[in-house]
């Protein structure tokens, strides 16, 4: 069987990374979306299990020591890191996987696991991501703040990443990124053919 893709998807916090995750999920739901452990804790409405898994600092730093984190980074005030064991499963069993995370946490991946592919969001226009946020309604200003002052410094990097997506209609970023699916799946390297194999090989 193929490995599946190990897919990171970053960009500023509003940029609509969530969203969009949310949707291919639904277009596919042979898609693995990773689960977080973090420290932050649950907004209204999220549940511990299916938005991350929400642990004391103490824990999460025993699973750090433990290795049990195929990546981790402090984010704003909180750590968040991605659980390595569901992660590797998954791709195993043939099921392209999405990482919803951070630009620090998506170096760290492609250093773990060179064959990950990068794709980082970003917003229409500045004007645009801090409505965003603002609509989403989630943080208090300062909170607000402190991730928009974030988002320039992740923003500057989006050049490292494989690809650039501007994620102005829901629609059109999904389309985006299964055509990225689709174009990496037809990489040579990912590519076997037993029967040319034997063709060359005699
Ligand atoms: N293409 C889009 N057009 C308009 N609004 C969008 C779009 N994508 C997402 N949004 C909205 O922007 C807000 C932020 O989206 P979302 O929570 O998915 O962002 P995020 O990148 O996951 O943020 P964070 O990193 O803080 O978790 C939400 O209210 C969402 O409905
Ligand atoms: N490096 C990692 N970053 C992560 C992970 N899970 C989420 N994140 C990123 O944190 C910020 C804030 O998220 P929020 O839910 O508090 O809005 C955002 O950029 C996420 O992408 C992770 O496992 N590792």
């Amino acid at each position: 069987m193929k490995t599946g893709l190990l897919l990171v998807i970053s960009g500023p916090s509003g940029v609509g990374k969530g969203t969009i995750c949310r949707a291919l999920l639904e277009k596919d739901p042979t898609i693995y979306l990773s689960i977080s452990v973090t420290t932050r804790p649950p907004r209204a409405g999220e549940k511990d299990g299916r938005d991350y898994f929400f642990v004391s600092e103490q824990r999460f730093l025993e699973m750090v020591a433990r290795g049990e984190l195929l990546e981790w980074a402090r984010v704003y005030s909180f750590y968040y890191g991605t659980p390595k064991a569901p992660v590797f499963e998954a791709l195993a069993a043939g099921r392209d996987v999405l990482l919803e995370i951070d630009v620090q946490g998506g170096f760290k991946v492609r250093e773990n696991y060179k064959d990950c592919v990068l794709i980082f969001l970003l917003p229409p226009s500045w004007e645009e991501l801090e409505a965003r946020l603002a609509r989403r309604g989630t943080e208090d200003a300062q909170a607000r703040q402190l991730r928009l002052d974030w988002a320039k410094q992740e923003l500057s990097l989006y050049y490292r990443y494989d690809y650039a997506v501007v994620n102005e209609r829901v629609e059109d970023t999904v389309a985006a990124i299964e055509a990225i699916r689709v174009a990496e799946r037809c990489r040579s390297h990912r590519q076997h053919f037993s029967w040319l194999k034997t063709l060359l090989e005699g």
